[in-house]
């Protein structure tokens, strides 16, 4: 096949300079037959070269219904690799040699294109080889050597290495202000040859990462870094700068059922992370004082190519055929480059109405016509509710512990249930949240009718509450999957201390009061006693309104009919997670209770994280000197940092380890 990058390329718009280094540029790609018209995408470019915007319509070319939406360019059906490489990339690779890194992202629905843009084909090759071909040249006239090295990041926000046969899991950890990766191998190579058998071996590795490591996993993130060094004699010397390319997994609309095997979960997470993303673009490009690296691994792992002086281009892939998916996402990287307000993206409740056209004053050129897409309906409820597993127990001890064995059950069940009950309760324009989530407050919006009335639910909260269930599910899961598929060693995290990165005495100290008496706060022991009494005392207490919970006027009930337990006040808030009126038997009702336990210490524990001095924290478990400092630190950074159980994976603490923390935690509460 012949490539893209046919004659027919219009030689005007090949000299006119792109804006000369934005901190953010967004391009769009369309793929198609060179002299075919893609009927349902038209592209308005600006006569006057490319420095100003270009309008992309999405709609029938009859239609007057059309959604319009600015970018930087947008490349058609005969502008191919080569000339997205030279005009958006080839700028990028001197100052890389100089220092300055730069991340280059596709982004787009599935299929549409992403890793023909990034890996390309043996007919047209990607952008990545382009810019190794770049990077060996030029490095070898300026005496600079280039290393490379290739992760996926899965669904469970897990990073792996893909240029070693054993494909370890990557961790992450920040020194000096600089981020280190653990596990993550950087290859030398020399020339384009050896670049390309590194190339095969990842994407092969990729393959056997998802069938080994999850069979129903189906999609994940793809990155490959070059590296550049002064000399290369060792990962720690001479290091100078890095370019980024990332193949994001593609982005798929969670209310549509599945055709391609992929679980709600899985889309749900790949989304989330897309939007983690997402955030952080928008967050510096509108120079954000804080940006929420930690909302994903791979905002974590490109965090120091993305930062400061970086550059960021991203590729918003579109397929010949009619997808909503891609307009979604050229809606999303429309605004983000035009620094429009968002506030929080939650993936569980988008919209239907998620559509909006984009004319911000600040391109002045473009008079666009107003659209929006009429809301669909939202899905049908999750209907997959796993069983809860159904075994003994003897001793209230024992169950204290098997509280975070049983999670993935409890927890999963009620994410199901929060899901379900999100998507219950929320009415067809009730479903814009989303967007306006992103864009800011707007009159199109009905509120929600949870929160109306009440002062003790908050949308905040709420939101929160949601949130956190599906964090715990995230954290449940990974732990499952580890232990089944990947299990990290401990003594892997362990040996990081010995590269001063993070503190073994703390680490040690986990492991050596494994039988000890446990060094529990005060508070901790305080929220001990109220579960204890909670667990004693508590009758059937909490009266829920069966059917979304919503009183006719608009009202949540939270009626208490029972007697008062010593339960503190935001346990009300919570109810859902001790909901008892649906269970039948008495070991539904403890099963149901446990959970709900369970979810009360984590959630005092995090907490507890995020609230306690630096004495406080070094009372607990596996905290020392330094990891309250670093604790501290992260608060610094950021007000709340530990928002799930995953969090404490930053203070060095494996999942294992997290999970005996509280696990001895849950069992003290009876000791
Ligand atoms: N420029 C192009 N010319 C011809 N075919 C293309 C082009 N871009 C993509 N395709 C075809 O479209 C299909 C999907 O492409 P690709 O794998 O690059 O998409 P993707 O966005 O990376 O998919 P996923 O979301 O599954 O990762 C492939 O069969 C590919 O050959």
């Amino acid at each position: 096949m012949a490539s893209n990058d046919s004659n027919q390329f219009d030689s005007t718009k090949a000299n006119a300079e792109p804006n000369p280094c934005p901190k953010l540029r967004v391009v769009a790609k369309i793929w198609g037959p060179p002299d075919e018209k893609v009927g349902w995408i038209s592209v308005n470019k600006p006569c006057g070269g490319s420095s100003e915007s270009v309008a992309i319509s999405f709609g029938e070319q009859s239609s007057s219904r059309k959604e319009s939406y600015l970018v930087d360019y947008c490349y058609e059906q005969n502008e191919g690799n080569k000339t997205i490489y030279s005009r958006e990339i080839k700028r990028l690779i001197s100052p890389a040699l100089e220092g300055h890194n730069s991340t280059i992202i596709a982004y787009g629905a599935r299929g549409s294109g992403k890793t023909r843009v990034i890996q390309g084909s043996a007919e047209e090759p990607g952008l990545a080889t382009l810019a190794m071909e770049e990077f060996l040249s030029m490095a070898e006239q300026n005496g600079k050597s280039i290393t490379i090295s290739f992760y996926e990041v899965d669904y469970q926000d897990r990073a792996f290495d893909l240029l070693t046969p054993e494909q370890p899991e990557i961790l992450l950890f920040e020194d000096r202000g600089r981020i280190q990766f653990k596990g993550l191998s950087q290859i030398p190579v020399k020339s384009i040859s050896e670049f390309q058998k590194l190339y095969i071996t990842a994407c092969a590795a990729r393959k056997s990462v998802l069938k080994k490591g999850n069979e129903s996993a189906i999609r994940s993130h793809m990155g490959f870094m070059v590296h550049i060094f002064s000399n290369y004699k060792s990962k720690e010397t001479g290091y100078v700068g890095k370019m980024n390319f990332v193949d994001l997994a593609g982005y798929v609309d969670a209310r549509r059922k599945s055709s391609d095997g992929s679980s709600l979960v899985e889309t749900n997470k790949i989304n989330k992370s897309i939007y983690a993303l997402l955030h952080v673009l928008h967050a510096l490009n509108t120079n954000e004082s804080r940006v929420p690296y930690r909302e994903s691994k791979l905002t974590r792992l490109l965090q120091d190519s993305l930062r400061g002086t970086s550059r960021i281009l991203t590729v918003a892939c579109l397929n010949p055929s009619f997808c909503q998916d891609s307009i979604y996402m050229v809606s999303l990287l429309s605004r983000t480059s035009q620094g429009i307000h968002r506030a929080s993206i939650n993936s569980t409740k988008r919209s239907g109405n998620l559509i909006r056209q984009v004319t911000p004053a600040s391109h002045k050129s473009q008079m666009l016509n107003s659209v929006s897409t009429t809301a669909n309906k939202l899905a049908g409820s999750r209907s997959n509710i796993h069983e809860k597993k159904a075994t003994g127990v003897s001793k209230l001890a024992t169950k204290g512990r098997k509280l975070f064995d049983e999670a993935s059950h409890s927890a999963k069940a009620e994410k199901d249930n929060a899901l379900s009950n999100a998507k219950n309760h929320v009415e067809p324009t009730a479903g814009v949240e989303e967007d306006i989530s992103f864009s800011g407050p707007s009159n199109d919006v009905k509120p929600n009718p949870l929160v109306e009335n009440d002062e003790s639910f908050s949308d905040a909260r709420i939101q929160a509450d949601q949130h956190s269930v599906v964090e715990m599910d995230s954290f449940v899961e990974s732990e499952n999957h580890q232990e089944e598929h990947r299990s990290v060693d401990c003594s892997k995290a362990l040996s990081i201390v010995e590269e001063g990165h993070i503190m073994d005495k703390e680490n040690s100290s986990l492991m050596a009061n494994e039988d000890g008496s446990p060094l529990i706060s005060a508070q901790l022991r305080e929220l001990s006693n109220n579960l204890k009494l909670l667990y004693y005392s508590t009758p059937l207490c909490m009266k829920i309104q069966e059917e979304g919970r919503v009183s006719s006027d608009n009202e949540v009930s939270v009626d208490i009919e029972e007697p008062k337990t010593p339960v503190t006040e935001h346990r009300v808030r919570i109810k859902d997670r001790w909901d008892i009126t649906n269970v039948n038997s008495p070991w539904e009702t403890f099963s149901t209770r446990s959970a709900g336990m369970k979810n009360s210490l984590v959630e005092e524990y995090l907490r507890f994280l995020n609230t306690a001095n630096k004495e406080e924290l070094k009372r607990l478990k596996g905290i020392g000197e330094k990891r309250a400092t670093y604790i501290l630190e992260l608060r610094e950074e950021s007000p709340e940092p530990f928002k799930s159980l995953d969090d404490l994976k930053d203070i060095g603490l494996s999942a294992k380890q997290i999970k005996g923390m509280l696990k001895k935690e849950a069992g003290e509460l009876f000791s």
